[in-house]
C-alpha cells in the first residue's frame, strides 16, 4: 500500500497531466477532494507513537502572536532579534522540546508575542512530528512575517505561499461566501447569489461524492472557485492567516529596485541589520493585527495612557473589557462611561454588549 505522501504525489501529477475542460471537470472535483482530505491526513495526529499528537509545546502569551518564516540567511534572526531586542532576556527561556523560540514585542502598549517557526518548509512536507508541530503552531498565528531576501524575493515567496496553502493556511485572505448546510434528504440544492464563472455543478457533485453527502443546501454568495467550496467543507482544518511579506537587505540594493518592491502587495522593504524601515514593519503589523487600545479611567481622574487594555477587535464589548481587567468585576457592573469614537455623546453611558472602538476610554461604574 503507498503512503498518503505517495498518494498525493500521484493524485498531484495526475491533475497536472489532466486539462480542464466540460468532459473532465467531473473528474478534476474528484481529485481535488481527495486530495484535499489527503492533505488533511497526513497533518492530523493520528495518536500513539508519540508523533506530534503531544498538541502544543509554545508558552503563549501575549494579546497576539506573530510568526516568523522565512529560508536560511534571509536575515530572520537579525530581525527577530531587532524586534525583541529589548526584551532578550525570552532567549533564556528553557524548553528543550521547543517548537519555537518565543521572543516579544511591546506596540503601543500591547504585548506581542513573536514564534519562529523553524524549517517550516523544508520539514513539514512529510508531517512527522515535528514540521506538524510547527503547523500547528503557524496555524494559530494571528499574523504571519514571511522573510525575504530582495535579492530573489519572488520566487522564495511563491515557493512559501504553496506550502502554507498545502498546509491549509490561507494568507490574506477571507473564508469564502459560502454557506453550507448537510441535510438528511433532499438531494444536493445549489443557490447562486451571482453567475459563477469559475465553478460546473459537475464538479461540486464530485466533491460533495468524494465527501459522501447526498444531501445539503450551499448557498454560494461570491464568485467561487471549486477550492473555495472544499476550503469550506474542511473549514476546521482551514487558517484564515494575514501575511506580511518583509523584503530584508535593502540595503544591498538600489532606488529604483527599492521602488519596484513597494509594488508588492502586503509587502514592507526593510533592512534588519541597519534597522531601516523597522518602524514601518510594525505599523503595518499593527493594521493587520486589528488590536484595539481601551484606556482605562479612573473616576474623577485623568485616564491612563500608559497602560491599555488591548483588546482583539471581534471580542472587544464592554463585557470583554471587564473580563480583561478582572473576572469579578461583571458582578458589581452598573454601566459603563465611554468617551472615544464608538459612542455618538461624549460621554456616553454604555452596558456590558457595547462595542468598543480603538482608543476609547471608559470608567466602570459599579453597582
Ligand atoms: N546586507 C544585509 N545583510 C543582512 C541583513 N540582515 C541580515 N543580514 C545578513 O544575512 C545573513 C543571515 O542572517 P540571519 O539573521 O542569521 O539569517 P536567518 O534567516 O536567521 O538565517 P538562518 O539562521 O540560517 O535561518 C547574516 O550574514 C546577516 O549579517 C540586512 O538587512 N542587510
Amino acid at each position: 500500500m503507498s503512503t498518503t505522501i505517495e498518494k498525493i504525489k500521484e493524485i498531484e501529477s495526475e491533475m497536472a497531466r489532466t486539462q480542464k475542460n466540460k468532459n473532465t471537470s467531473y473528474h478534476l472535483g474528484q481529485l481535488k477532494a481527495k486530495l484535499a482530505k489527503l492533505k488533511r491526513e497526513l497533518l492530523t495526529p493520528t495518536g500513539g507513537g508519540g508523533g506530534g499528537g503531544s498538541g502544543f509545546d509554545v508558552a503563549r502569551t501575549g494579546v497576539a502572536s506573530v510568526g516568523f518564516i522565512g529560508f536560511p540567511s534571509v536575515g530572520k534572526s537579525t530581525l527577530m532579534n531587532k524586534l525583541t531586542g529589548q526584551h532578550s532576556e525570552a532567549a533564556a527561556y528553557e524548553f528543550t522540546t521547543l517548537t519555537t523560540v518565543p521572543g516579544q514585542v511591546m506596540y503601543n502598549g500591547a504585548k506581542i508575542q513573536i514564534l519562529d517557526l523553524p524549517g517550516i518548509i523544508e520539514g513539514a512536507k512529510d508531517g512527522k512530528g515535528r514540521g506538524r508541530q510547527v503547523i500547528a503552531v503557524a496555524k494559530t498565528c494571528n499574523l504571519i512575517f514571511i522573510v525575504l531576501d530582495v535579492n530573489k524575493p519572488l520566487v522564495d515567496k511563491r515557493v512559501i505561499e504553496n506550502e502554507l496553502e498545502g498546509f491549509g493556511i490561507r494568507i490574506n485572505k477571507k473564508p469564502p461566501n459560502i454557506v453550507f448546510k448537510k441535510k438528511d434528504k433532499g438531494g444536493i440544492a445549489i443557490t447562486a447569489t451571482q453567475p459563477l464563472t469559475h465553478i460546473d455543478h459537475d464538479e461540486i457533485k464530485a466533491v460533495m461524492g468524494e465527501y459522501r453527502i447526498s444531501s445539503a443546501d450551499i448557498s454560494i454568495r461570491c464568485d467561487a472557485t471549486i477550492d473555495d467550496l472544499i476550503d469550506v467543507l474542511e473549514a476546521r482544518s482551514r487558517s484564515y492567516i494575514p501575511v506580511i511579506y518583509a523584503l530584508n537587505k535593502i540595503d544591498a540594493i538600489s532606488i529604483q529596485e527599492l521602488d519596484l518592491l513597494y509594488r508588492i502587495p502586503d509587502a514592507c522593504p526593510i533592512s534588519s541589520e541597519h534597522g531601516w524601515n523597522i518602524d514601518e514593519l510594525l505599523e503595518m503589523m499593527w493594521k493587520k493585527l486589528k488590536l484595539r487600545r481601551i484606556y482605562t479611567k479612573p473616576k474623577g481622574r485623568a485616564p491612563d495612557y500608559t497602560a491599555p487594555v488591548v483588546l482583539r477587535s471581534y471580542a472587544c464589548t464592554v463585557e470583554n473589557f471587564c473580563d480583561a481587567i478582572h473576572r469579578t468585576i461583571k458582578d458589581d457592573f452598573k454601566h459603563a462611561i465611554v468617551y472615544g469614537r464608538s459612542v455618538k455623546h461624549q460621554p456616553q453611558r454604555v452596558g456590558l454588549s457595547h462595542e468598543l472602538a480603538d482608543e476609547d476610554i471608559v470608567s466602570i461604574v459599579k453597582r
